[in-house]
């Protein structure tokens, strides 16, 4: 069995009088696909917040790759393998994909967004920037301007940078929202494409692409982690099924 990559020990998060994050054990392995599922308000976002160090838990354990990860500020963990889609939010619309996925590894390398100029000169970073821009399924997309992509290029996009920052945990909060089904389709490609490159926890409302991806399923009940297991397993808990899957949909 492969390494545990992260491990979450009786992680706890309230909101006032809401327990977003309820006493959460779970382990994500090397390599694997971990999808987190669970009804609307279960507590997925507050939790990848948890793991990203933007939300600090009130009680409980997060380990990385053996570290605990506790005081820890974003760009830390950023460095020790962990990033999210969604991390850099701003999207430079008047240039191409492969200026903005550059962008995201100059960045990465410590130079600040005011450089920008030359780094759009600087056609070293053009050839890895190709690679992260083609592990997402845009290879042939680099030279269209951001704002003349469709929003699932959109999403790919933002895998790509992502991507960039080499993680070993790739976090995707909802990848597939808003997503046509052929658009979808291609997610789902290049999320299997990265399989075994990266280990990726997936929070997906889609079921189709959890089943699709998933080694592994936990369901997330209000702040609890109510089962793990493999598709299959998942399928087949009763308490899944009435808690979350629909008695008759699974
Ligand atoms: N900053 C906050 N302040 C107060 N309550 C919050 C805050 N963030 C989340 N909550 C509450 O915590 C609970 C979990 O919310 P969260 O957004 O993590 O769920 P989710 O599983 O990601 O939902 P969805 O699938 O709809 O995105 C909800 O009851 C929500 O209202």
């Amino acid at each position: 069995m492969a390494e545990v990559l992260l491990q979450v020990d009786n992680l706890v998060k309230n909101f006032g009088g809401v327990r977003a994050t309820d006493d959460l054990t779970l382990d994500v392995r090397a390599g694997e696909v971990h999808a987190l599922i669970g009804p609307n308000g279960a507590g997925k976002t507050t939790f990848i917040g948890q793991l990203m160090g933007e939300i600090v838990p009130d009680a409980g354990a997060i380990r990385f790759a053996g570290s605990p990860l506790g005081g820890l500020d974003t760009p830390a963990r950023v460095r020790l393998g962990i990033a999210r889609t969604f991390q850099i939010t701003q999207l430079l619309d008047e240039d191409t994909a492969l200026s903005n996925v550059a962008l995201t590894i100059q960045a990465q390398q410590g130079h600040s967004f005011r450089f920008w100029k030359t780094a759009a000169g600087d056609a070293s970073l053009f050839g890895p920037a190709q690679t992260y821009l083609a592990a997402a399924g845009l290879a042939e997309r680099g030279n269209v301007l951001v704002r003349d992509l469709s929003h699932g290029e959109h999403k790919q996009l933002e895998l790509a940078m992502a991507l960039a920052s080499e993680p070993r945990l790739l976090l995707l909060d909802e990848p597939m929202a808003g997503l046509g089904a052929s658009e979808s389709r291609q997610m789902v490609d290049s999320l299997k494409r990265l399989k075994g490159r990266t280990a990726i926890l997936l929070v997906e409302h889609d079921m189709d692409a959890v089943f699709a991806l998933a080694d592994r399923i936990s369901v997330l009940v209000y702040g609890k982690v109510i089962a793990t297991g493999t598709p299959a397993d998942i399928q087949a808990n009763s308490q899944v099924r009435v808690a979350y899957l629909g008695e008759g949909d699974a």
